[in-house]
Order: structure tokens, then sequence, then C-alpha cells
């Protein structure tokens, strides 16, 4: 049987909310094979990431040939990376691989508990990363990162959004998780030509953790069985706020999403 393939290059969250293990299940549901290169282990809960420790580069590039070389892969997303090792030998097996058309790029900066999983010093060599994906899907506060614009508003997401499509990229979502009140539902799409604000309802939760993974995991997929990337996103969208509304409330803190959601409907 023919089954697509989608590769995840991020981070393990031994909590499995976020991370490899959200994207994973993510490929799960879209029904694509799922593959992995791990950059990092967190020891992570609901409620904090209490450790991190990160592989060597050559271990990531090695992950990322073994299954590009011999599986092919039709979806890839990068999260977490931690340091610029890492995203430099990311970005050589990308090139290397040509897979740039189908690479969205999740720019993994800080976690929903507030804890640093980026070091200061590998965010130029992630906007070099950047500029060869067909999405980058910056949150509220990376949008600011990357654009240096303030973000209180959905003009200021608009104005941020222009700001980052000019590092070449071929279309950027800046994601509302982090706005307030209603606008928590909304995303901005910038396209070089097009604005869409994505609308969804605001769910009220605190068990939020992983959103950001599963959006630009279940994106991969879409990519990998064939869809057009403004219809992958619109999907993936949706899913995100199904499975806000099925999210787990286990732990003390942010608990995971409820992936599985469509299963249990069955
Ligand atoms: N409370 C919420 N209600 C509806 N959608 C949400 C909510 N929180 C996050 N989202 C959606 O989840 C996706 C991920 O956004 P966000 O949480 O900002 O990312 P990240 O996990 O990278 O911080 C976006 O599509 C965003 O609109
Ligand atoms: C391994 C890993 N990757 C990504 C995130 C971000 O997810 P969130 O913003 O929901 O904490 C995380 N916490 N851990």
């Amino acid at each position: 049987m023919n089954c697509p393939t989608a590769l995840t290059i991020a981070g393990s969250d031994s909590g499995g909310g976020a991370g490899i293990q959200a994207d994973l299940r993510t490929f799960a549901l879209n029904c694509v094979h799922g593959m992995s290169a791990i950059t990092c282990v967190t020891a992570q809960n609901t409620i904090g990431v209490q450790r991190v420790d990160a592989l060597p580069p050559e271990a990531v590039s090695a992950q990322i040939e073994s299954v590009v070389s011999d599986m092919g892969v039709q979806g890839v997303k990068t999260g977490m990376m931690l340091n610029s090792g890492i995203i430099q030998g990311v970005k050589s097996a990308i090139e290397a691989y040509q897979l740039e058309e189908r690479l969205v790029v999740d720019p993994v900066m800080v976690s929903r508990s507030g804890a640093q999983l980026l070091d200061d010093t590998a965010i130029e060599q992630l906007k070099q990363l950047i500029p060869l994906a067909c999405l980058v899907t910056p949150n509220r506060y990376e949008a600011q990162l990357l654009s240096g614009i303030e973000i209180k508003t959905i003009d200021d997401m608009k104005r941020a959004a222009e700001t980052i499509y000019t590092y070449g990229v071929k279309a950027v979502l800046v994601k509302g998780g982090a706005m307030l009140g209603e606008n928590r539902g909304v995303d901005v799409w910038f396209d070089g030509e097009t604005f869409d604000l994505l609308k969804t309802k605001s769910v009220e939760t605190k068990n939020n953790h992983g959103t950001g993974c599963t959006l630009s995991a279940s994106i991969a997929a879409k990519i990998a069985l064939g869809k057009d990337l403004k219809t992958a996103v619109v999907e993936s969208k949706n899913y995100v706020t199904r499975a806000l509304e099925s999210a787990l409330d286990l732990g003390e803190g942010n608990g995971p999403l409820g992936h599985f959601f469509p299963l249990l409907e069955k």
C-alpha cells in the first residue's frame, strides 16, 4: 500500500503534549506515515520544562538523511531546534535534499509555560532558515521578535506578517493564541499579495499545550497529502480548534490537546 510520509524535526516532550509526540500523533490522525529527527530531549510536563538535553548536530542530520534517502518525504516541519549548530545542520540537509517546497518552519522560541526553547545566539540562524520555507508560523511573541514590531492588535499582526514576509519566505501565518479575548482564535495569513484573517471561535481552556506544534504538523501532513498550502492551513486551524475543545484535563498546568477526537466520534 502506498502512503505519504511526513517528517518532523523537533524536540521530544516527555509529557506528550507538544514536540515530536504531538507531531507524530497529528501525522497519524491524517493517515500519513510519520518520521522524526529528534533535536533534543526535554523533561517536561504540563507545568514546565525541567531539563533539556541537546543531541549533537551530526546526530540530527543523520536522522534526516536516513529517512529521506531511503523512504522519501512529502511534508516536513521544524519545531524546537534549540541551538545554532542544530539549525545549521538542518538547513544544510533541507538544501541537500531540496525539501524547501514542502517545508513548514514553526520558529519555536518559548514554551507555553515560559521556558526558553531556543538559545539567544541561535535566532540569527533561525532567520536564515526561514527563507527556505513555504510557510513560517510564528506566534505573537515570535512574530514580535522576528519583525521588531510590538503586537497588540490585528493590524500589528498584519504589519509583522508583512515584515517577516520580506525574509524571502513564500507565506507567513502569524498565530493569535497569545492575543486577548476573541482575538485568540484569529491568525493572520500573508502570501505577498493577500492578507487573510483566519478566524475560529476562541476556546476557553487552560489546556492549550502544543497548539502551535499541532498546527504546523497538521499543515505538513496535508502538504504530504497533496493539498495546496492555503487549504492545508485552513483545515489545520479547524482541527486545532476542535482539538482544543476536546483538550485533556491532565496535570496541574496546561494540559495537552485532545488530538484523537475524530476517533472518539466514530
Ligand atoms: N484559546 C484558543 N482558541 C482558539 N484558537 C486558539 C486558542 N489558542 C490557540 N489557538 C490557535 O492555535 C493555533 C496555534 O497558535 P498559538 O497558540 O498562538 O501557537 P504557539 O503554540 O506556537 O504559541 C493558532 O491557529 C491559534 O489561533
Ligand atoms: C519539545 C517542545 N517543542 C515545542 C514546544 C512548544 O509548545 P508550547 O508552546 O505549547 O509549550 C514545547 N513546549 N516543547
